[in-house]
């Protein structure tokens, strides 16, 4: 219902105010029924666990999803804990890079199934998944490159919010799956959407229709799986997985944050917009860098590239 009022609104002038929101409001906003606040606080009902944000002098932000007593599960106040995180990171001026992790070793198991059960009318389900869509697309289209650390599982919900990240890691022994077919669902979080534009419809089929468990070689196979790193207690001496997840991420981060967040927002242009659009966006962006100092710094410098 939601995707059918943006699909039917699909005029470059619409897509490009859509985008050009990115930097803080609602995905949903426009859509009837779409009440934000009375959603937060009918989510607010389900506590436990939280989204922690840790923006670090580097300008790589570390976003951990905490429940590890439900493998990181998001209850309901986490929900609205993310959609706050994502509000923070929004302002956050000085940003490049975010890291988004779950606590305790593993990714994700999706929503709470106790908040699940409590909310399984349709009324309510909607609005969880508005909220969620809301959450995400706003998580992707930050302007910082981001990367999901991917440990132990991410399930359901959980392999959703990975396709919200621009890149995607996993340790040797994780694991990503979309079990909604499992439980009676598709996803709707984004997922889906995401899903296809990242490994294509034909691979994205399988892994929905077949609930399919991508280990670290599948996922590098079907360009779900940007690196494979080696788990904690298989390596000495080569940091945490967090630790060599920043390292993995500091070659697409290093420089100027103006000229890092412009390469995020003219890819993000050219992945969500018509060409016409894209090519707009792309001017404007290049005028905020043109003539810049980081532009004028190294025209100064002659540089070479060898
Ligand atoms: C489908 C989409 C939907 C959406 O909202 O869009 C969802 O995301 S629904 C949730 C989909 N996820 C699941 O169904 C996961 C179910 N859980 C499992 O398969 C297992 O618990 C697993 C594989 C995550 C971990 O198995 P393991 O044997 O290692 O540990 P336990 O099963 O003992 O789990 C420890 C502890 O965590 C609780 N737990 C795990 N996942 C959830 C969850 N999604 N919601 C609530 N609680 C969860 C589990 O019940 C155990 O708690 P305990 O009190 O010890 O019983």
């Amino acid at each position: 219902m939601v995707l059918c009022a943006l699909r039917s609104s699909s005029c470059c002038g619409v897509w490009s105010r859509l985008l050009q929101r990115q930097a803080r409001g609602c995905v949903h906003s426009s859509v009837h029924s779409f009440n934000q606040d009375g959603i937060r606080e009918k989510l607010q009902v389900f506590p436990g666990g939280s989204v922690d944000l840790l923006k670090q002098d580097s300008g790589v932000a570390v976003l951990t999803i905490n429940n590890p007593s439900r493998m990181n599960a998001f209850s309901g106040s986490m929900m609205v804990d993310l959609e706050e995180r994502v509000t923070q990171l929004e302002n956050w001026a000085d940003g490049k890079g975010l890291i988004v992790q779950g606590a305790a070793g593993t990714f994700c198991s999706g929503s709470d199934l106790n908040a699940v059960r409590a909310i399984s009318n349709p009324q309510d389900g909607m609005k969880m998944c508005m909220f969620m869509q809301d959450a995400l697309t706003r998580l992707l289209r930050l302007p910082l490159v981001s990367v999901a650390l991917v440990e132990g599982k991410a399930l359901g919900g959980g392999a959703e919010l990975l396709t919200a990240c621009d890149f995607r890691l996993m340790t040797s022994g994780s694991l990503i799956q979309f079990v909604h077919k499992h439980m009676g669902l598709v996803p709707g979080w984004g997922g889906a959407a995401r899903l296809v534009r990242i490994v294509g419809s034909q691979n994205a089929l399988k892994l929905l229709g077949g609930a399919v468990k991508v280990d670290s070689k599948l996922g590098c196979d079907i360009g779900l799986t940007d690196g494979v790193l080696e788990d904690d207690q298989e390596v000495t001496g080569v940091g945490t997985s967090l630790q060599r997840a920043e390292s993995w991420l500091s070659r697409y981060v290093e420089g100027p944050a103006p000229v890092i967040r412009a390469a995020k927002r003219v890819v993000l242009s050219g992945r969500e917009l018509p060409l016409t659009e894209a090519l707009r966006m792309e001017k404007d962006v290049f005028g905020t860098v043109w003539g810049a100092p980081a532009n004028l710094q190294a025209l100064a410098s002659k540089s070479k590239h060898r």
